[in-house]
């Protein structure tokens, strides 16, 4: 059973037990453009005592170089190098790994985050924020001609996902993997906002899933691409670090996958009766009702 920790003394002890915090950010940091009550405190708190902060998120809307923007417009300290989401790591899997032939394309279902990082490995996208794919007019298949340039799909959390999009995608992929990749950014069931729960990038793939009867490579947390991609600019040691999220099945097994300790926050998508029916192996060592509890440290 994971440790639930709410006096001062065992938050004070957590933090002297860990020189690395890898932070989840929605769910963890802010629930959409609302920071989550004595976030911005605990951080600082964390910085004054010379603790390496860590950023790892699977919404892939965002560039790292937006999520600056958004951290610097909520008043939270993080700097570009700190930020790591799927949509670079994304990227940065697509350049380095998958080596696609010269020329190639990927079709997107995303948003201009990450369209950017895919830019800015020198690749080249369609669909995603494109005007000819955002259209709710139907879509026809008879008019429809693919791009034989196209080698993988990509799937990211598109908040103006349509017909279109996905009826294109699934045209690309219905031939088989040795003619186009099929990649997400992330499969999150859903993802935490001001005011509720929303469908996350992972309900969107699962429409191509579904008809195409695969499941997509995905690059996010809890899988190893993220971490490679964390690894390659910080070094830390995995016996002093802690991996701080909101979902089991992202987060926390995450964390479990780096030989890292894991710490659930109850301020996202987890609610107490997901956390009192999950196995043994999903749980994470450490339970606080939220990250803004570490106040009390101040
Ligand atoms: O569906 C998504 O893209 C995700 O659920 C989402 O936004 C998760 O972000 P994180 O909690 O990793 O910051
Ligand atoms: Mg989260």
């Amino acid at each position: 059973m994971p440790q639930q920790l709410s006096s001062p003394s065992e938050l004070a002890t957590l933090v002297e037990n860990y020189d690395t915090f890898l932070f989840d950010c929605d769910g963890v940091l802010w629930n959409g453009d609302a920071v989550i009550d004595g976030v911005i405190d605990v951080l600082r708190l964390l910085r004054s005592k010379e603790k390496s902060v860590i950023f790892v998120t699977n919404n892939a809307t965002k560039s790292r170089k937006d999520y600056k923007g958004k951290f610097d417009k909520l008043g939270v300290q993080a700097d570009v190098e700190e930020i790591f989401g799927s949509a670079y790591a994304a990227a940065v899997y697509i350049s380095t790994v998958l080596k696609l032939p010269q020329g190639s394309k990927v079709y997107v279902i995303g948003m201009a985050g990450l369209e950017y990082e895919l830019a800015q490995e020198g690749i080249i996208s369609i669909g995603g924020t494109a005007t000819e794919d955002n259209t709710l007019e139907s879509f026809h298949l008879d008019t429809f001609e693919k791009d034989p340039n196209v080698k993988a799909v990509l799937c990211g959390l598109d908040t103006s996902v349509n017909y279109t999009k996905l009826s294109k995608a699934f045209q690309y992929l219905r031939n088989g993997e040795e003619e186009c990749k099929f990649l997400a950014t992330n499969v999150d069931s859903t993802y935490p906002v001001k005011g509720g729960l929303l469908p996350g990038a992972g309900s969107l793939s699962a429409v191509l899933s579904r008809a195409l009867g695969r499941e997509p490579l995905s690059i996010g947390k809890p899988g190893r691409t993220m971490l490679d991609c964390i690894r390659a600019k910080h070094d830390f040691n995995p016996a002093r670090t802690i991996m701080v999220g909101d979902r089991l099945d992202t987060d926390i097994a995450f964390g479990k996958n780096g030989g890292v300790a894991t710490l659930l926050v109850m301020t996202g998508v987890t609610s107490e009766k997901t956390l009192a029916e999950a196995s043994s192996h999903a749980l994470p060592d450490f339970v606080i009702d939220s990250l803004g509890d570490l106040r009390v440290l101040v």
